[in-house]
Order: C-alpha cells, then structure tokens, then sequence
C-alpha cells in the first residue's frame, strides 16, 4: 500500500501546525518522520493514522483518498512509545488481542488464531516468551511483543511513534538493526516517528526532515547526510562545524585556506559561513600550502576514534575534529600541538542554496 500525503495544512488555533506538506511513500517502503521537538511529527503521524483531523489536504492510499474515514477504517498497526501492554494479559493473549475483538462475522476460529499468534510471536524470535506476563518482559522484549501485537491483524500500513525512545542506548541500537532486518522480512508499508537522527540514518529507506511545521528535505538517508539541502539539515544531521569565510573575486577564503570557485559560477564578494563535518579535516603537524593552522585544546579517545578540540586561527569559536586511533598514534598528537588542519569536504549555503566543494 502506498501513501501520498498531498497538501496537508493542520491549524491548531491560530497556530499552524503544518505546512503544505507533499510526499509520497511507496509500498513497502520504511520512511521516517525525522525532526526536533514540536516540528509537527507526531500530529503528521496521527492524521495519517485518521486520530486527527487536517485543517486541509488529502490522504490516499493507494488511489484510495481516506481523508475522512477514521482509524479504525484506514486498517492501520501502531506501535507507540508507552504502548503498554495490557499487564493482566499473557503475551500470547496480548498478540491475539486485535484478533479477538474482531466482529463475530469476520473473527477467524480459536485455532486459527492461535497459529496467528505463534506465527507473530516466532516472527519477532519471542516464541518461548508466549506465557509470560508483560512485567516479566525486558523493555526491548515488551516493544517487539508490541509489534506483533501491532501486526496482527495484518495491517496494510504500521506506523510506529518513537517505538524506541524509552530504552537504554544499547537495547536501541540492537532493536532498531532488528527493525530494520525485520521489516524487509514483512514488508509493510511503515513509517516511524524519531528525533533521533542517528535512528532515522540508520533505519529509514527515506527520510523526511520536518522543522517548524514545514519539510526542510525528503531523501534518501546518505543524500539527507551527504547533501543536505538547507543549512538547517546540515546543522541538525550530525556534527558540524561553521567556519567563517569570505569569498574574493571568486575565490573561497576561510583562514589561510583558499580555494576557487570559478567553476562553481560567478560569486559575488562576501562573507560567508562553512559547513565541515568533524570527520571530513585532514590533520597533520606539517603545514600545507593550503591549510589552516590551529592548536589542539582538548583530546579524548573513545575506542577507534579520537576527537580533538582545535583553536583555529582568526576564528571566533574551536572546532571538533575527528580522526582514525591509528592516525592518533603514528602522528603522536599532544595537547598544545600547533596542528594544520585541511577540509576535505566543504557545504556552503548561499540563500539557502547549497554549493558543495570536495577538495
Ligand atoms: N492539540 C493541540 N492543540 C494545540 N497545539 C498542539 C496540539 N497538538 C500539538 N500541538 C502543537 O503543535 C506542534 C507540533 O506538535 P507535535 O506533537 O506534532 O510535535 P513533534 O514534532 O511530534 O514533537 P515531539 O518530538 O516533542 O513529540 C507543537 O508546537 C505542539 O505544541
């Protein structure tokens, strides 16, 4: 089932919500809804489930407009944050649950059933878990069961809000590789609620970046990451430094590092400010023609990476830098050391258009 979300406009009040948002997920595809906090998210996510009502705007699935059927008949799985499970309830009971409160006419037969559910439950690998109680669940056990629960009455799109956000960050990262392998297994048309970026990267076939009730991006997650459209993305995708610059007779200043830009087009003269990942600085303690000289303040270590705070020179904050351990030790960085430090990959926003240069 595809899923086309055309013009939708939410007012709350005077308040708008949302803003003319257009996109288009296909089937089978996991897209997520990725933005700070109160970007209009988890209301986006309620009108696609029918929990809400859009101001205007269409929703189709499929060619289907379901704009105005409720929840119940938009045949959608959820899964929530604080989706609780019901406590007094086995998990094989919680599973069967959807599948039980099915009208008479259309409710399958107690063994149906139960092959239902042990089918879900070996889906989600908790098929040993089926008599326990939800309190005698690990909270990565309990969103999983949830999940199934979610899926059982087959429904054709799931929509997840924050389905992760109360775990511990090592249950998340598993449970969200699980998501992921889990869903190319089911193959349901999903789309989940995150303000985690590292989540949506990791996750999502698509990305759809939302700020202040308006679509900044929608793209794959290495375009969203790699090319992002507005200086917005770039800040909130990851790490960044800005550097100040200025461009002089079509030529990029920032510090003593130059660069021409004549194939770019013709720039006007003016200062500008430049978008480097931490990753993406050559370090070395030998100047280079072009390089920008700076002094390590701080180092830390954590496992294969080392981070470093530099103060760059005639720059008015420090930059993070990171390098490979390996680059660490053949290169013996101290604290102190006057370091020459190289961009390797550069974003510039002009009028929030990006222009990006690879050294
Ligand atoms: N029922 C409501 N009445 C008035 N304003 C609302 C209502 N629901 C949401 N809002 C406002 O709409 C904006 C978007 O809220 P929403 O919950 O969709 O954001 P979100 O991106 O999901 O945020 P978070 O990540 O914090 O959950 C917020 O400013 C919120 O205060």
């Amino acid at each position: 089932m595809g899923i086309v979300v055309k013009n939708i406009n939410k007012q709350f009040g005077q308040f708008k919500a949302l803003q003319n948002i257009n996109f288009t997920i296909k089937q089978g595809e996991l897209a997520a809804l990725l933005g700070p906090s109160g970007c209009g998210k988890t209301t986006l996510l309620r009108i696609i489930a029918g929990l809400e009502s859009v101001s205007n705007g269409q929703i189709y699935f499929d060619s289907n407009d379901v704009t105005m059927l409720n929840a119940k008949q938009r045949d959608i799985g959820f899964v929530f944050q604080n989706y609780a499970l019901f406590r007094h309830m086995s998990v094989a009971d919680n599973v069967a649950f959807g599948l039980k409160m099915k009208p008479k006419a259309q409710r399958d037969d107690t063994n149906t059933i139960k092959a239902r559910v042990k089918e879900l439950l070996e889906l989600v690998k908790l098929d040993t878990l089926a008599d326990r109680y939800p309190d005698q669940l690990s909270g990565g056990q309990r969103q999983r069961i949830a999940l199934a629960r979610a899926l059982a009455t087959k429904p054709k799109v799931l929509l997840l809000d924050e389905p992760f956000s109360a775990l511990d960050a090592k249950v998340r990262k598993e449970l969200r590789r699980w998501l992921r392998d889990f869903h190319h297994e089911i193959n349901v048309t999903s789309i989940f609620v995150t303000h985690d970026q590292e989540e949506a990267l990791e996750v999502a076939d698509k990305i759809i970046l939302m700020n202040e009730g308006k679509i900044e991006q929608i793209d794959t997650p290495e375009q969203v990451y790699k090319q992002p459209k507005t200086a917005f993305v770039a800040h909130f995708l990851g790490d960044v430094n800005l550097i100040h610059g200025n461009i002089d007779s079509n030529r990029l200043y920032l510090g003593d590092f130059c660069k021409n830009m004549q194939s770019q087009g013709n720039w006007q003269d003016q200062a500008v400010v430049a978008y480097v990942r931490p990753h993406e600085i050559s370090v070395s303690k030998l100047a280079g023609d072009n390089s920008m000289g700076g002094k390590i303040i701080r180092l830390h270590t954590a496992g294969p990476t080392v981070f470093m705070e530099v103060s760059l020179n005639n720059q008015p904050k420090n930059i993070d830098v990171s390098i490979s351990y390996q680059d660490y030790q053949q290169n013996d960085f101290l604290i102190g050391d006057q370091i020459y430090l190289q961009p390797l990959l550069i974003n510039i926003f002009v009028q929030d258009q990006l222009f990006e240069f690879m050294i």
